[in-house]
């Protein structure tokens, strides 16, 4: 009897999930492409870096022992005896009494151990040799970069799971990784659910709107690190539905449907899963929205039943879907992570369960503040696109004042 669900904690549910959530199979991809994926590898630094010892300014290569002592009125006189351009290793070393003009990036010569940058000096000639005036002392090293001063030969960078962003890619580039190993985009396949569904191009009719369901998943997959491999909208046919989702298990990575999870005449995705030939994982979590969100196994394929209502359906694939998606790619700690923020207005709505209410936040004189979007109720669609994170309310009591601390949970739709 599907009214008879135990309803279970978040924490349990993602813990019931863990044990089903497989690594991907991975593949290689030239590094340009490889944005926004997920390692299958740890890397290391193939060389220290620098790898030579280098300018960090345009300027002049001296010993900071010929500076001691020098000053506007009584500067230090050096011979200027090459120029080291970037690219190019110097021919002369650097002798007490010596100078070399050097530029940014270039290798400093032998004998040198600092740069004094050209706006501290004066070019000038002494018996028809170019000569530099410096007009400052300079402390040893200054505007030099050592050998390994950012990372060090064979040093560890990025574990199994670490996505490649703008960072990642700048040091796997300057380590010579022209191809690197990612984990396969997770292949999902979406399957709407309800005979009041019309496809997007159809006009509206009378009891029947159009599948928005789909486009909100299919987004949050693709943001999420996911293909969207299948999809279809099934009418409310029991056996016809539950062929075509067992079919998906072939094939998908996961599969998600959305709508006829609760206990109306018609929810038959409530029916396929009490009958499931697989394992059923949970059918009822105590959190408003998303408490009919339902899990289970087919064919070692992670099924998802998430709420028809789009708030609800949004908020399972954050809580749920997402931190399946993540463990799949790797990532070491999948689950969404809270932060602290002050409450901006009242959520006073008690509830026996844990609430996720749509937010905005912000921060103003450096402290973390969260607001409410508003049109909180599970069916309503129109402020999912205004949040930018779920605002926690723990079950029991009396909600949440202004000024309040409250737990939030960034679900980044705005930036
Ligand atoms: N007697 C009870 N009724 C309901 C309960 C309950 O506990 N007892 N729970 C309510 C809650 S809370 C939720 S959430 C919904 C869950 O409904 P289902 O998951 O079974 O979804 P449907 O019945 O199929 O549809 C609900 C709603 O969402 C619209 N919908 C469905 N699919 C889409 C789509 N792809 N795109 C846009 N909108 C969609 C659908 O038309 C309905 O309006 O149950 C409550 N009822
Ligand atoms: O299960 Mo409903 O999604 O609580 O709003
Ligand atoms: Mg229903």
């Amino acid at each position: 009897m599907k009214e008879n669900r135990q309803a279970i904690s978040v924490a349990e549910a993602q813990r019931r999930l863990e044990p089903h959530i497989r690594l991907q199979p991975s593949e290689c991809l030239e590094l340009q492409y490889a944005y926004g994926r997920r390692l299958a590898e740890d890397i290391a630094a193939t060389s220290s870096m620098p790898h030579f010892v280098k300018s960090g300014m345009d300027g002049f290569a001296v010993k900071a022992g010929d500076l001691r002592g020098a000053s506007f009125e009584n500067p230090a006189m050096l011979e200027v005896i090459q120029t080291i351009p970037c690219g190019t290793v110097p021919s002369l070393p650097v002798h007490s009494g010596q100078a070399s003009r050097i530029m940014t990036g270039a290798p400093l010569p032998d004998g040198a151990d600092t740069v004094v940058m050209f706006e501290m000096t004066e070019d000038c000639e002494i018996g028809g040799k170019p000569f530099v005036a410096v007009k400052k002392e300079v402390e040893e090293g200054r505007n030099v970069s050592f050998v390994g001063e950012e990372i060090q030969e064979n040093e560890f960078l990025f574990g199994t799971g670490q996505r490649i962003n703008a960072g990642q890619a700048s040091l796997l580039a300057a380590f010579g990784y022209d191809k690197v190993r990612v984990f396969k985009k997770p292949r999902v396949a979406i399957f709407s659910t309800g005979s009041e569904l019309l496809d997007i191009r159809s006009p509206l009719q009378p009891g029947k709107i159009r599948d928005s369901n789909f486009y909100m998943l299919s987004s949050l997959v693709q943001e999420a690190g996911g293909e969207v491999a299948a999809f279809a909208m099934l009418p409310d046919h029991k056996e016809q539905s539950e062929e075509t989702i067992y079919r998906a298990a072939d094939t998908a990575d996961l599969i998600l449907t959305t709508g006829g999870v609760s206990v109306g005449d018609y929810d038959m995705m409530a029916e396929i899963f009490n009958n499931l030939k697989g394992t059923l994982l949970f059918n009822k979590i105590a959190m408003r929205p998303g408490s009919v969100t339902t899990a289970g196994v087919i064919q070692s394929t992670l099924l998802f039943g998430l709420s028809g209502n789009p708030g609800a359906c949004f908020v399972g694939f954050k809580l749920f879907v997402l931190p399946a998606l993540y463990g799949m790619l790797g990532q070491k700690e999948p689950y969404p992570r809270t932060f602290s923020a002050y409450l901006k207005g009242d959520i006073t709505k008690g509830n026996a369960y844990t609430r996720f209410v749509r937010g905005k936040r912000y921060i103003r004189e450096g402290l973390a503040f969260v607001e409410p979007v508003g049109k909180d109720r599970s069916g309503v669609s129109v402020s999912i696109k205004d949040s930018d994170c779920l605002i926690l309310i723990p079950p029991g009591g009396r909600g949440k004042r202004d000024g309040e601390l409250v737990e939030v949970i960034p679900v980044d739709n705005i930036h």
